[in-house]
């Protein structure tokens, strides 16, 4: 619970800080520059191996300082000590927020709600060791003793984007004889896509769903589940469950249904209601990942969050790097009106790090009322969104530039290319690649005046177009090269980030009631789609007439 009850707008420091923005909200950073010399070597917090320069934001020295008041007044110490401890600081669903716990290197002593959440974690983490040492080494065998060639990870939302994301950005560390495929959509091309050239011998399946009740993992798991039997049996092979035995483990928090769907629970690697699904990737939701990178590496990837998770409970405010993070971004959202963020990563490995963050934060802070139900005072979550620099550069970046709407952006960048480059030789690009990480935020910060324009001899009636008004702020995260170590520290970075909001807008950023109402229409309007003759389901004019189309295009009567 936050320590001051009173709606935040109320607070003095908030006030505080709306009077401040009245002050420097439209100083231009052309101009912060200029009168600070200090400003780009002196606004800068690392944390681990990252770099953060938050210099090229709309604030100064002041702002910051005033950020960090306003994180004290939320209570950002106590509501972080809490959640550490194992408080039900989630108490919509009346539970412990513990994700910290899951790369935490003691083996022990924090019990919570009767039970050593360490020792638990530890337990697991050895399991899921060992299995992944099987697999990669071949001692883990299919059905016909085949070794095992390709992992299919069924799962979706937090029991997806995790793994799939970084097992593209770890790949250096990935185990490049073993094939990795990623299911989630109940799209049937999907899991026909990722399928289509494997053989059922060799392939193992991770379904991965904490509740074990989510309609498209099931299905698909279904679905692979009859894949695999009839390719085996097509070669020869039958043996329904015992194929199953070998070819399918689970990762999950219910034994019950995991057993009903027929996986050996000795095949399942649990973890806890106290890890929320998109809070997952760090507990036996990895597991498909520790496959790809092996144990040792995925123990460094734990160890960067762990780095973080310390800083971020250690470290001052204005030196905290995930803080600040979302300090600015409330400084954004509730005094600028920005409502999204973009997440530009200079790594084409981080492709699907905006997607990963885009659960992260709307799931958690897409929220309308406060912890006590009471609606929010100011603007919450804002919309998340970004691609890999440099293609960004060629689509949307020009409204970042030269559009109406303020989007503040974090530029993710890495001094050393990936492995695969430097084998190769190809320094040279990662350098080219590098320059425009580094020319995007200066353009978008400093732009270019009409005077400067002309003077380059353009045309007056061009002039206006070509002005750049800057003043578009934007974070720069460095560091040295994307391991493990820097993916854990980076995720951690904004998972407190995340909480940080929440905590200074008052939401629970644990909870997700709004992804509810959609699941149970989709289970109302399925059977006017799959039978010949279903009850008629008054819906809405709008939703009965696209049923009735979409009736017909399958050749079934409207
Ligand atoms: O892991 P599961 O129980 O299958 O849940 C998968 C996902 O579905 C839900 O709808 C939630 O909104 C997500 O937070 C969750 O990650």
């Amino acid at each position: 619970m936050t320590s001051d009850t009173r709606a935040i707008s109320e607070t003095p420091e908030w006030q505080a800080l709306a009077q401040h923005h009245r002050e420097v909200g439209d100083r231009h950073l052309r101009d912060l520059f200029a009168e600070d010399p200090q400003r780009g070597t002196d606004l800068v917090v690392t944390a681990g191996d990252l770099y953060l320069d938050y210099s090229k934001n709309r604030l100064t020295r002041e702002t910051v300082r005033l950020l960090a008041a306003l994180a004290e007044r939320a209570g950002l110490r106590e509501r972080t000590e809490a959640m550490v401890r194992g408080e039900h600081v989630n108490p919509t669903e009346d539970r412990a927020v513990l994700h910290v716990a899951l790369r935490d290197p003691a083996t022990g002593g924090l019990v919570v709600d009767g039970q050593d959440v360490r020792a638990d974690v530890h337990e697991v983490l050895g399991r899921m060791a060992d299995f992944a040492d099987r697999v990669r080494g071949g001692a883990w065998t299919g059905h016909t003793g085949e070794r095992i060639r390709a992992v299919v990870n069924v799962g979706i939302g937090g029991s997806d984007l995790g793994p799939a994301m970084a097992h593209q950005a770890l790949r250096d560390s990935t185990d490049r004889s073993l094939t990795f495929r990623f299911v989630s959509n109940i799209d049937p091309t999907d899991l026909a896509e990722a399928t289509r050239d494997l053989d059922p011998a060799s392939t193992l399946f991770v379904v991965a769903s904490k509740t074990f009740t989510t309609q498209e993992t099931l299905t698909n798991a279904r679905e692979a589940r009859r894949w695999l039997v009839e390719g085996l049996a097509a070669q020869g092979h039958g043996g329904d469950s015992e194929a199953v035995a070998r070819h399918f483990v689970a990762v999950s928090t219910n034994a019950e249904k995991v057993a009903e769907f027929g996986i050996d629970t000795a095949n399942m690697f649990g973890f806890w209601d106290w890890v929320g699904g998109r809070y997952s990737f760090t507990s036996a939701v990895g597991l498909s990942l520790m496959v790809a990178i092996g144990p040792e590496r995925y123990r460094e990837m734990l160890d960067g969050f762990h780095t973080i998770d310390e800083h971020f409970r250690t470290a001052p405010y204005e030196e905290n790097l995930p803080a600040l993070l979302g300090l600015i971004s409330v400084w954004y959202v509730d005094f600028f009106g920005a409502q999204s963020q973009a997440v530009l990563p200079y790594s084409q490995y981080l492709a699907r790090f905006p997607a990963y963050l885009q659960q992260l934060c709307m799931e958690s802070n897409g929220k309308s009322v406060r912890v006590d139900g009471s609606p929010v005072d100011v603007p919450t979550g804002e919309v998340v969104w970004g691609e890999p620099g440099t293609n960004g550069q060629h689509a949307f970046h020009q409204l970042l530039h030269q559009g109406t709407v303020l989007v503040p952006a974090d530029f993710i960048g890495f001094a050393q290319p990936n492995d695969l480059a430097r084998d190769r030789d190809l320094d040279g690009m990662h350098d080219l690649f590098l320059a425009n990480f580094l020319a995007q935020p200066r353009a978008l910060a400093f732009g270019r005046t009409a005077e400067e324009v002309a003077a380059e001899g353009t045309a007056e009636a061009v002039v206006p177009h070509r002005v750049m008004p800057g003043n578009r702020p934007s974070n720069a995260i460095v560091a040295p090269k994307l391991t493990p170590s820097v993916l854990g520290q980076l995720v951690a970075a904004y998972e407190h980030r995340v909480f940080t909001q929440g905590v200074v807008w008052g939401i629970n950023s644990f909870d997700q009631w709004g992804v509810e109402l959609g699941k149970v229409m989709a289970s109302q309007l399925a059977p006017q789609l799959q039978s010949e003759a279903a009850p008629e389901y008054d819906a809405d004019s709008s939703t009965d007439a696209l049923v009735r189309l979409l009736r017909e295009g399958r050749g079934r009567p409207a």
